[in-house]
């Protein structure tokens, strides 16, 4: 061995559990929470017999100073006795070498870096990274993958980097694509991947695999892993595959197998919670520069030149807000999270019109979320959900040109040449940048690190910089929002000069509702049976 075992490493954390659950002994001599026993097996699967009343108990620390670990679940929570191996990375000459490759079992990462003298240490999450143990041997390992919801920039790097980084990190085989969302789990068939066939994915849009939306029928879904004889299954997609992935785990663990499931967020809205950014983001909003560009352009070259861009972001508008700070270009920009409105003193078009008059042309960048409640029962759309059951929307940026036009054309007389630019669909096909390429290879293959190291329901992402492996339900519980009363958006108004759109009324309600939940309230957010508590005292 190369390397330091983890039995071996002083542990600044002397743990004891306080836990209303049973408490089992596991492999690494820690206590475990564990909740049923286990039987023999005809699949080749150990499995546990859990009773109906066995559900899912978020695991969390408590330590000193007001240390909150929100742990994710580990396989030997409900199969005590698995046996571990020596990671192999360990004799893998490109690892072996670095030293401290290792993550040591207690690191952890915070989620709140910004604090005061005085300020609890708050939430942590469990530090991503390879583990001296294993919990599987690589003939063993029966891996799959599926790509979920829609299309984003780098999803073909995290499949290439799972396939690669299962095969020549750990030696395994045995990977499968399944084809076409969730629903090819029961319904296509399923596609053989090796590093060979995933070479050069990396340089194409889209997924391999294909993708859907709707479709996910937990129990269809599970038999099938339990028929193809899959121990670990990586689920990449946004917010709604994730609680997709958090109701497969479930019924994984309902049923006690060994099976091992990570969560890869992907989301081209950047709008799952908790982590830094999502992948893609950095490529969409590079994109869509190039939709601005000819906006601006467009709006430069005629007298009263108005252009107008569409830009994706259901209920987040990350992408506008970002795609507006870069360019510079931009005179106004409308997200979901900051309502507007048209007429009068301080609106849309008071601001249009004075602009005009200033510069001659003016460039508005609008997310497609925006303004619903503007232009709800004019289009069709009406109540319609997609086949995931997300609302579908109207087309705003339609809207708001013609709007624009009929104003200026009839009640100002105001002579003005708008063009429209859709580039929605565009920003996400494209094959991801460079930056997002290294980010979705880290994320890959921290999700791989997190499975054959035994930990299970998670999502992997980065917070304050680290990756850690966040539990489905802190992933699952709200979606990430732009926050008008941040100072990003401040950044963003004072570099359009656009109105606020607000009356001081607003920002004192938006105040309250959009401050970031305190460490206090973040803990208080589980009541106290539903909570397996440890109490860590620190020794050092
Ligand atoms: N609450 C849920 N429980 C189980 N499965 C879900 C749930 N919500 C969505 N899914 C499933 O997750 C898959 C993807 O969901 P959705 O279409 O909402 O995309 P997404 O993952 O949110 O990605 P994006 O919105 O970024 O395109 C679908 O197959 C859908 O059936
Ligand atoms: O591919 P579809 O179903 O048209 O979905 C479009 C939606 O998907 C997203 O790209 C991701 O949720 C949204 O920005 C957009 O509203
Ligand atoms: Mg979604």
């Amino acid at each position: 061995m190369g390397s330091v075992q983890a039995s071996s490493i002083p542990s600044p954390l002397n743990l004891s559990v306080v836990d209303s659950s049973r408490t089992c002994s596991s492999t690494s001599g820690k206590p475990s929470v564990c909740f049923g026993t286990t039987t023999g097996s005809r699949d080749g699967y150990s499995r546990v017999v859990m009773g109906a009343s066995d559900s899912f108990k978020p695991k969390i620390e408590t330590g000193s100073f007001g240390y909150v670990l929100e742990d994710v679940p580990r396989l030997t929570d409900y199969i005590p006795d698995l046996p571990t191996y020596t990671n192999p990375l360990q004799d893998n000459p490109a690892y072996s070498v670095v030293k401290q490759y290792f993550v040591h079992e207690d690191d952890s990462v915070a989620q709140k870096i910004v604090v005061h003298k005085n300020s609890p240490r708050g939430t942590h999450f469990r530090r991503a990274g390879p583990r001296q143990k294993v919990y599987f041997e690589s003939d063993d390992v029966h891996a799959c993958i599926v790509t979920c919801g829609g299309l984003c920039p780098g999803l073909n790097t995290v499949i290439r980097e799972i396939v690669c980084g299962l095969y020549h990190m750990y030696g395994v085989k045995k990977v499968l694509g399944i084809a076409g969302g969730y629903k090819g789990f029961y319904a296509r068939n399923t596609i053989t991947l090796t590093p060979k066939i995933v070479n050069d994915i990396h340089k194409r849009g889209g997924t391999i695999l294909g993708t859907s939306r709707g479709g996910h029928d937990t129990k269809k879904i599970v038999d099938s892993i339990q028929d193809r004889g899959i121990n670990q299954v990586y689920i990449i997609g946004g917010d709604g595959t994730q609680k997709g992935a958090s109701v497969i785990f479930e019924e994984i663990r309902r049923r006690g197998l060994k099976v091992a499931v990570a969560g890869i967020p992907k989301t081209i809205d950047n709008d799952i919670p908790v982590i830094d950014k999502s992948f893609g983001f950095d490529t969409a909003v590079e994109e869509a520069q190039r939709a601005i560009n000819a906006a601006h352009v467009e709006a430069g070259s005629f007298e009263n030149g108005i252009g107008v861009v569409k830009l994706m972001g259901r209920n987040s508008g990350f992408i506008a807000m970002y795609a507006t700070l870069a360019n510079r270009d931009v005179d106004c920009c409308l997200i979901p999270e900051s309502p507007f409105y048209l007429e009068g003193p301080g609106g849309l078009f008071e601001y249009i019109e004075k602009r005009l008059r200033e510069n001659g042309h003016f460039v508005l960048v609008i997310a497609e979320g925006a303004g619903q409640n503007l232009l709800s029962g004019s289009i069709q759309t009406m109540g319609k959900q997609d086949e995931s059951g997300n609302k579908q929307l109207q087309d705003v940026g339609l809207w708001i040109s013609q709007k624009i036009k009929d104003h200026f054309s009839n009640q100002k007389k105001m002579g003005i040449t708008l063009k429209y630019i859709d580039p929605t669909y565009m920003i996400r096909a494209v094959p991801s940048i460079a930056s997002d390429n290294v980010y979705s290879t880290l994320l890959a293959q921290s999700a791989v690190h997190g499975a054959m190291a035994g930990y299970t329901g998670f999502t992997v992402g980065p917070v304050n910089g680290r990756h850690a492996y966040i539990p489905f339900y802190r992933i699952i519980e709200r979606q990430n929002n732009v926050v008008i009363t941040d100072r990003m958006w401040a950044r963003l108004l004072s570099s359009t000069n656009q109105p606020s759109f607000l009356i001081p009324i607003d920002i004192i309600e938006d105040k309250r509702e959009e401050e970031p939940p305190t460490q206090i309230s973040d803990e208080g957010a589980y009541s106290d049976e539903n909570v397996v508590k440890k109490e860590v005292s620190c020794t050092c």
